[in-house]
């Protein structure tokens, strides 16, 4: 398994690869070469001060005579906890602020219409633990919580629609937690929340201990730029969420997650990818970055030595585009942006030549999926 010192899949084709060659393996391996994207040198060299990579892509549409170009960029953004997990609660959450705050600055000067964090992106990554103190205390209110109201200023400070996945605590049904994305409109007002739809039971992934599965559906958000949907992280392994989130409208599907390599990594490039192919849209697929330590040691059940963190998150945030294209996802190892332009126009053009979704409701001609999209 590589670890943290390996810094991508990309960067190593790149290194070893002859030209000629690595421009095949890059027109099979990402499906075309998408365009580098021109990005202002004022956020270039912001970005690489603050620390954090930056890249840029863009997806191209054919023209077409009677619809103009929809052209909306969106944001990723892979980070680290800035501070140890035995930190005082307040001090964790605020530095976060600040990282992602310093993040969507240059976000902002890239023309980011459309930003996503990863999931739960307020706190480390502890439910592995099993332990409810300190890190219940994470939890806020997805309506008005202080990363909510920190959000809102964003999203009103830089146009932005903000989708903000946090640990919630639903104050109006007894308090109990949830795993949420809160969708914030560029205007600052808060649209809407979607809830995890399934959540693993796997090695260290002890996330039933702390939530239960989202009872929201598959709402989709439709926003200044687009309609949008988000299936939190363990929703990729299962096809019908894509599948709602589409029939119900969504072009572009976010999935912020929090995987580890030992588990995972060999799946990433491909169900995200798999979904945007399947159900003619976009999908930006965001992970988080590097290794996050517990002051207790904790086991699974599962045989193992009792440890103290879950593993290597492997960050490699990409985007996939309907006609399965791919961006090259951002490093293994460090906080980065990746911007995205993509035109949702491809949605429809690739949906009128694949037709995938008009074949699926053929085969489903006295069911109920079918009289949702007809
Ligand atoms: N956060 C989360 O659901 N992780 C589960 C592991 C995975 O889906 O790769």
């Amino acid at each position: 398994m590589a670890g943290p010192e390996w810094q991508s899949l990309e960067q190593c084709l790149e290194q070893h690869l002859p030209p000629d060659e690595l421009g095949e393996v890059k027109r099979i391996l990402y499906g075309k070469q998408t365009r580098k994207l021109d990005l202002p040198r004022k956020a270039l060299e912001t970005a690489a001060e603050r620390n954090f990579e930056l890249k840029g892509y863009a997806f191209e549409a054919a023209k077409e005579q009677r619809r103009c170009p929809q052209i909306v960029r969106v944001g990723l953004v892979q980070n680290r906890i800035p501070l140890p997990t035995s930190t005082p609660v307040a001090e964790q959450v605020s530095a976060l602020h600040k990282r992602i705050e310093s993040i969507v600055e240059v976000a902002a000067m890239c023309g980011v219409n459309i930003i996503c964090f990863q999931e739960a992106w307020n706190m480390p990554f502890a439910f592995c633990t099993r332990e409810k103190l300190p890190w219940t205390e994470f939890a806020e209110s997805a309506e008005d919580g202080l990363t909510t109201r920190f959000c809102q200023k964003l999203a009103k400070r830089h146009n932005m629609v903000v989708v903000s996945p946090i640990l919630e605590r639903d104050r109006d049904h007894g308090g109990v937690l949830w795993n949420t994305a809160v969708v914030i409109s560029n205007s600052g007002l808060v649209m809407g929340k979607t809830r995890k739809n399934h959540i693993p039971r796997v090695g260290d992934f002890n996330e039933s201990t702390y939530y239960m599965e989202g009872n929201l559906g598959h709402p989709v958000f439709q926003t200044q730029f687009g309609r949008i949907a988000v299936n939190i992280c363990y929703g990729r392994h299962h096809p019908l969420n894509w599948l709602m989130y589409s029939i119900n409208g969504a072009e572009i599907i976010f999935n912020p997650s929090a995987t580890i390599g030992e588990l995972s990594e060999s799946l990433w490039p491909i169900e995200a990818r798999n979904a945007a192919i399947a159900n003619h849209c976009f999908t930006c697929a965001i992970n988080r970055v590097g290794q996050e330590h517990y002051p207790n040691e904790f086991t699974s059940g599962d045989g193992k030595k009792a440890h103290h963190d879950l593993g290597y998150f492997y960050g490699s945030s990409y985007v996939a585009a309907p006609d399965g294209s791919r961006t090259p996802g951002l490093s293994r190892n460090q906080d980065g942006l990746l911007v995205t332009e993509l035109n949702l126009n491809l949605c429809q053009q690739i949906n009128d030549f694949w037709t995938f979704k008009r074949l699926r409701f053929s085969l489903d001609r006295r069911g109920t999926a079918r009289e949702k999209i007809f």
